[in-house]
């Protein structure tokens, strides 16, 4: 799959799976136990938003968290992918940012009830441009890192992520089938913090990207 179609299939939409509590550093940060399995939530194709439109924050939050996150783009779709197989699936990567409603979050969880509005509005994933997988030789060995209005606030590296990417393959594709062009979001390093109107966030993986998307209030939900 080339750069030019992958990124086509943002603009029609792809399904994208996250991975939540990846890192035992995030887990404990927000006072959560370290998973023993891989925890599973979606956001819909309509939460990509590319670099040039701002993160719209939903007016039912004062609490906006930015979580940066190496993805993975599905290049061959299957179902019960083994952990041997699976990166013959990876078609290359991508730079995104998981925005959550950590208000919204905590009160969904205090309640049993799903993450869907902290996690799935609009604009909750900004991505960067498609990383053809050729760039990225080794995804247990990317270097992360997040500042908002230039001061770091996340730096991490995907040598600490609890369950690697053939393992995340192999484990979701058990349940959810994956087709080309979807996208597993593989959980944030520690140091999340919250966002305000106006703000600049810049991202990169050391060598290979950045990006910067700046923060707009949305008027309405
Ligand atoms: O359980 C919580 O309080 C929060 C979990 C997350 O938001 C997890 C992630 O999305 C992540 O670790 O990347």
């Amino acid at each position: 799959m080339t750069a030019r179609n992958i990124s086509q299939f943002w603009e029609w939409g792809r399904k994208i799976i996250c991975v939540g509590r990846n890192y035992a550093d995030h887990a404990k940060e927000l006072k959560n136990a370290v998973p023993t399995e891989p925890v599973l939530f979606l956001k819909p194709p309509s939460a990509y938003v590319r670099e040039g439109s701002p993160i719209l924050m939903p007016a039912y939050t004062s609490e906006l968290h930015h979580e940066v996150e190496l993805g993975v783009v599905i290049g061959k779709g299957g179902t019960a992918i083994s952990q041997s197989a699976a990166m013959g699936h990876v078609a290359g990567y991508a730079l995104c940012l998981d925005m959550t409603a950590r208000d919204i979050q905590d009160e969904c969880k205090s309640k049993g009830l799903p993450w869907t509005l902290a996690k799935a509005f609009n604009t909750s994933c900004p991505v960067s441009e498609f990383i053809p997988r050729e760039r990225i030789p080794d995804p247990g060995n990317v270097k992360l890192w997040l500042k908002v209005n230039d001061q770091l606030r996340q730096s991490g590296s995907t040598c600490q992520m609890i369950f690697s990417v053939p393992y995340l393959i192999s484990y979701i594709s058990d349940v959810i089938t994956l087709e080309e062009g979807d996208v597993i979001l593989t959980g944030t390093p520690k140091g999340v913090s919250a966002v305000q109107e106006h703000d600049e966030l810049q991202a990169g993986i050391e060598d290979v990207v950045t990006m910067s998307f700046r923060v707009e209030r949305r008027d309405q939900l």
